[in-house]
């Protein structure tokens, strides 16, 4: 097919009206999700991020946003993915299995102030939902990324903010998941700037 065949209203669905139909109804949750984060960050808190195949590199970009903010001026705040080291992901692996590997990690790194996200485009990560399970046990704000139906994940309830990208199609359900945690980083910095119960307003 040659491509001056491909529809402009195709392309434009594929682009605007498919992510905004799969986001609607999720701001609420979007904005709750943040306040919290930011609690937890003035608490001296850091963000774990975890998913596998492309949500394994969604980690890594939601961790570089935070880490290293392209807009100057914004604070950077600490984050890590559980997806980048591959010494340790293997390891745990081989020993422990695979649906181990983010719990695995978790229980050693982190710390019951932090947050942990965990991404699956279709809810049904073992490895995942373990991880969602290992936080929680440990006193971490946990948030879930999905898509779809929400699978496993998200029926039973392992993240206190749920947030799903309504989507049979992964492609559009991905696209989602970077719009928002574009989101997420940003309101986080909403939330921080304004005053609240444990930093004061003037900072000297
Ligand atoms: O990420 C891509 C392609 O974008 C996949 O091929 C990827 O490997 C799979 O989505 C992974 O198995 C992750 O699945 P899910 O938890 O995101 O549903």
């Amino acid at each position: 097919m040659h491509p001056s065949v491909i529809p402009a209203a195709r392309l434009a669905f594929a682009c605007r009206v498919a992510p905004a139909e799969a986001l609607a109804g999720d701001a609420p949750q979007v904005a709750k999700a943040c306040y919290d984060m930011s609690g937890r960050f003035r608490s001296g808190g850091k963000l774990i991020v975890f998913g596998n195949g492309g949500p394994a590199t969604d980690a890594q970009h939601v961790v570089v946003e935070f880490v290293h903010p392209v807009i100057v001026g914004k604070r950077a705040l600490p984050a890590v993915s559980l997806t980048s080291d591959i010494a340790t992901l293997t390891g745990i692996a081989r020993t422990e299995g695979f649906d181990e590997v983010f719990a695995a990690q978790l229980r050693l790194l982190a710390a019951p102030e932090d947050i942990a996200l965990g991404m699956s485009a279709d809810g049904r990560c073992v490895n995942v939902r373990r991880g969602l399970e290992a936080a929680r046990d440990l006193g971490l704000l946990t948030v879930a990324l999905l898509g779809g139906d929400g699978g496993d994940i998200g029926r039973g309830k392992v993240a206190d903010h749920i947030v799903v990208a309504r989507s049979d199609d992964p492609c559009i359900v991905k696209e989602v998941h970077v719009t928002i945690y574009h989101l997420l980083w940003e309101m986080v910095h909403v939330f921080l700037e304004q005053p609240g119960p444990s930093e004061p307003a003037v900072i000297r």
